[in-house]
């Protein structure tokens, strides 16, 4: 049997004492540390008559829960301070407070002598605080310049087109430059994403460094690399508060440790004052034992329940191994060397070559595997392992909905008894089980994700950082539940960049480099330090240290993803635009084609100015719903808008000459544009109102109006006016060839310049932007009133067409403005798409509703192909990017890891 092992000696210094906190020292603990107000403890360093950060009787509540109550903080210039507190205690508020994110109900912020009035990202960031988020704030759908030029204050950005060169310079003074700034972000793993977060934030050279569990994806080469970092910040004056589970690292950085209980400050201590001991019974406010559990006997071990034979995937393989009922086998290894990958792989995810058992069994798909009794928890939260939308009963319970109902119906008292278990289990500390699940701090949606899992009783669970974010006491809870579960059959296999905690827990660790297992070390006698070291023995058995084995992954992997072989390849990978782009232009291209094969007709000078004709206001009406929707919002009041212009113009416009006409109508849509779209964007901004609804109502109202102006079709438009803008060059509406060469100059700014990326980063993750100081409620806004006055622009164009005022002619533009920014390949989440992609869609659109009329066929077919064509593209662009991914990610594997084998796995 093996020994247990103590959590002290793993998770805290090396020397520490052992610990099982006393009563009496608890005691002692409420007597000798007044709450409310920290101590003001002299050790540390030099002090500076200005503090760089000094926060007075901050507090702040969510509804009945008390996150932080009346407490003062003070940062000195030049410490690193400890901020430490078990899950919930108010940690993370005390950061968002500081940085802009959270704003207080009571108290101050003083950032380096500036007083925060405002409490915005900008404002904190412009007086010199700089923060690294715990759920971070990494665009993955950005390169990595383009993340570190967004999270650099305005002041210090380079001109945009500079910004790879600069990114490039950056990553090298910080050591990181094996970082490929050219990469998407979403390429890194999750430790060169934090070192990326923490490079971001200190190239700023601020004066207060935020860092909320920036080290949680280190591994102890990365966490070694960031302590580093903060110390040099420290020595170089800036105040850093590092905020973190793990105690041996505030021991090793820290000058100074405050501790957070319940809202409520412990005190403030130097560092020599307390030990881990001490810490703990700070945070928790009782006496705590935190061994680890007993690790299984030889007895306890089953048959194999998982088992991996020549198994390959991407970024992994060829891997053999078994794992055995009862057992918990941790995965080791230096950043990404394919453990994350061998963990989704031994659950199927997809379809890796070789061969996987479970319970003796062959899988071949996710859902085969999960059909067998495998569960997976990723520790990607916000992606993989929680329903961001959905309340915290709902996440508990999602996995285990058969269990708790009744010939289909589900039972209001057995998921209520399975809530309060779950939640009694874990110690998950929350306000209500209806709040949203984003409402919980970090650790404590941790432990949701793991209770719904555990829930599902599954036979093999294969879990990626099981206690990430997760306090001491709750993380020996969590240790202790899964070797329960162990001893009741289950096959455990966890990866964790937490050496203490593998060597702690595990029955086996099985050591990863480059995607091979390439050791397997006993439980029993392995120790953090054994297990760093297999890594580096390893790289020196190849000739090459730990980072150069990283570097030399880098290198390989990501070029390759980058630029896969073949030219038509190469582009579709790197340019995604322009891929949807030139499908479109085929799409055109077959349906001008085939028509033109049935009515030789079609392609006639005539025929396609009509085409085009009708594409045009179309053409301007997409361009207006695509600037809402590349920053995430919609606007379905767009088709009424231009029925009112058009209704307006009737009435203004109706002798004067194509100049004064022009003149006065883009006078009347500027004019009715800021109003419509000001009013739509203080519903959606500041009312809050969902944009769907909030422009439905507005549309009603469009209409409403565009009728008490013109009940029926009278009044008609200066001829001045509808000749000009109805006249052409060889085939095409001159308004068109205006627009298209306005929608590429649009399509360039948005790519090349800095406001471009900031709208886009908008539409990408407003809350991330948000953090990273781009004031994203303002930019939505005044999408708003953009998206208005192009539509009313397409109300000119569509005027021109009319020639009388009929308010019901914009109608039919309503969906088809949504369609076609979509099928030039904008997404309704916001971020992608051009300009000269609506147009393309637009015209694709008019071709579907001209082309059943030159064929003879009925309006019903116009709609018919309309909708098809759509569907048709958006299949194209969703199953042809995630082909691609595959394709490109099995030939790496192949290239990069060609006849590696494993076998000390195989148990
Ligand atoms: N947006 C929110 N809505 C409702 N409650 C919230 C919200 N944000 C935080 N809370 C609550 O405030 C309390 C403090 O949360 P906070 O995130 O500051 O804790 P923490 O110490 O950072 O915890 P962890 O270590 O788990 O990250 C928790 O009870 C949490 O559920």
């Amino acid at each position: 049997m093996g020994r247990p092992a103590r959590l002290t000696k793993q998770l805290v210094k090396p020397n520490a004492i052992p610990m099982k906190v006393s009563q009496e020292s608890e005691n002692l603990v409420s007597k000798t540390v007044p709450t409310g107000r920290p101590d003001a403890v002299a050790s540390g360093p030099s002090t500076d008559a200005r503090l760089p950060l000094v926060a007075k009787g901050i507090s702040k509540s969510y509804g009945v829960v008390r996150a932080l109550q009346q407490g003062d903080f003070e940062l000195r210039r030049g410490e690193v301070h400890g901020l430490v507190g078990e899950n919930g205690s108010g940690k993370s508020t005390l950061v968002g407070i500081v940085s802009g994110t959270v704003r207080p109900d009571t108290g101050t912020v003083e950032i380096d002598g500036s007083s925060c009035t405002r409490h915005t990202p900008w404002e904190s960031q412009r007086h010199g605080a700089l923060t690294v988020f715990q759920d971070g704030s990494v665009l993955t759908d950005l390169t990595v310049a383009q993340n570190l030029y967004l999270g650099t204050p305005v002041s210090q950005r380079p001109a945009y087109r500079r910004v790879d060169q600069w990114a490039s310079e950056r990553v090298r003074d910080f050591g990181l430059d094996r970082i490929p700034v050219t990469a998407l972000a979403d390429t890194l793993s999750p430790g060169d994403r934090q070192l990326l977060e923490i490079a971001r934030a200190l190239m700023a050279k601020p004066a207060v460094l935020l860092l909320d569990e920036a080290t949680s994806a280190l591994d102890a080469a990365g966490v070694a690399i960031a302590l580093d970092l903060m110390s040099r910040a420290a020595a170089d004056g800036c105040g850093v508060v590092f905020v973190t589970h793990r105690l041996s690292e505030v021991f090793r950085v820290a000058d100074r440790i405050s501790v957070l209980r319940d809202g409520i400050w412990q005190g403030t201590y130097g560092r020599d004052e307390v030990d881990t001991n001490r810490l703990v019974e700070l945070m928790a406010g009782t006496s705590v034992d935190v061994e680890f559990p007993d690790r299984a006997r030889p007895d306890e071990i089953g048959e194999p329940l998982l088992a991996a034979s020549e198994l390959r995937g991407i970024g992994y393989g060829p891997v053999d191994l078994a794992i055995r009922a009862g057992e918990i086998v941790g995965i080791a290894g230096a950043d990404d060397n394919g453990q994350l990958e061998l963990l989704r792989g031994l659950a199927a995810i997809d379809v890796p070559d070789g061969r996987l058992d479970v319970k003796g069994s062959p899988v071949t798909s996710f859902g085969q595997s999960v059909g067998a009794g495998v569960a997976l928890l990723s520790s990607d939260r916000r992606r993989e392992s929680l329903f961001q939308s959905l309340a915290i009963r709902e996440n508990l319970v999602v996995g285990v909905l058969g269990k708790l109902s009744t010939a289909g119906v589900l039972s209001w008292a057995k998921e209520k008894g399975q809530v309060r278990e779950s939640v009694d289990t874990f110690g998950i500390r929350l306000g209500s089980a209806e709040d949203p699940i984003t409402s919980l701090s970090g650790g404590n949606q941790q432990k949701v994700a793991l209770g719904r899992v555990l829930a599902t009783e599954p036979d093999v669970l294969l879990i990626d950082e099981p206690t990430q974010g997760v306090d001491v006491r709750s993380r020996i809870d969590i240790y202790h539940m899964l070797r329960d579960s162990a001893k009741r059959g289950l096959a455990v296999v966890l990866v964790s960049s937490d050496a203490s905690e593998l060597a702690g827990l595990c029955d086996r660790i099985l050591v990863a480099s480059r995607g091979v297992i390439v050791a397997e070390l006993p439980g029993a006698t392995a120790t953090e330090e054994r297990i760093v070291e297999a890594f580096a023995v390893e790289s020196d058995r190849s000739g090459e240290d730990a980072a150069a084995v990283r570097t030399a992954a880098a290198e390989t992997v990501v070029p390759e993803a980058a630029k896969p072989p073949g030219a038509l390849r190469q582009l579709v990978r790197n340019h995604p635009e322009a891929m949807r782009l030139g499908l479109l232009v085929l799409m055109l291209v077959a349906l001008g084609a085939y028509t033109q094969s049935r009515n030789d007709t079609f392609l006639t000078s005539a025929s396609l100015y009509n085409v085009l004709l009708f594409a045009l206001p179309l053409a301007a009406v997409a361009a207006a719903e695509f600037a809402v929707m590349f920053v995430g919002g919609i606007d379905v009041s767009v088709g009424a808008l231009m029925g009112v212009t058009v209704a307006l113009l009737s009435f203004i416009v109706t002798t004067t000459s194509l100049i004064g006409g022009l003149v006065v109508s883009i006078l009347v849509a500027i004019g009715v544009g800021i109003v419509v779209g000001s009013v739509n964007a203080t519903l959606v901004e500041r009312v809050r109102i969902s944009p769907v609804i909030a422009t439905i109502a507005t549309l009603g109202i469009l209409q409403g109006i565009g009728l008490l102006l013109r009940p029926t079709a009278a009044g008609s438009i200066s001829l001045d006016l509808t000749n000009g803008l109805t006249s052409k060059i060889s085939f095409i509406p001159w308004p068109m060839v205006v627009l298209a060469v306005l929608f590429l100059i649009a399509d360039r700014l948005l790519r090349s310049t800095g406001q471009g990326l900031r709208l886009r980063a908008t539409g990408l993750n407003p809350q991330f932007a948000y953090r990273l100081g781009v004031n994203a409620p303002r930019l939505r806004s005044l999408s708003y009133v953009v998206c208005s006055i192009l539509a009313a622009f397409a109300g000119i164009l569509l005027a021109g067409q009319v020639g009388v005022g009929d308010s019901t002619v914009g109608n039919q533009y309503t969906l088809l403005a949504i369609a076609a920014p979509i099928l030039g390949g904008a997404s309704l989440l916001g971020g992608r798409g051009t300009f000269i992609g609506c147009m393309l869609g637009a015209i694709l659109l008019a071709m579907a509703q001209t082309m059943p009329t030159t064929l003879g066929l009925g309006d019903g077919a116009s709609f018919i192909l309309t909708g098809a064509l759509t569907l048709i593209a958006l299949l194209i662009y969703t199953t042809g990017a995630a082909k691609a991914a595959r394709t490109y990610g099995r030939t790496i594997v192949r290239k990069v890891m060609p006849s590696r084998r494993s076998s000390p796995a195989a148990g």
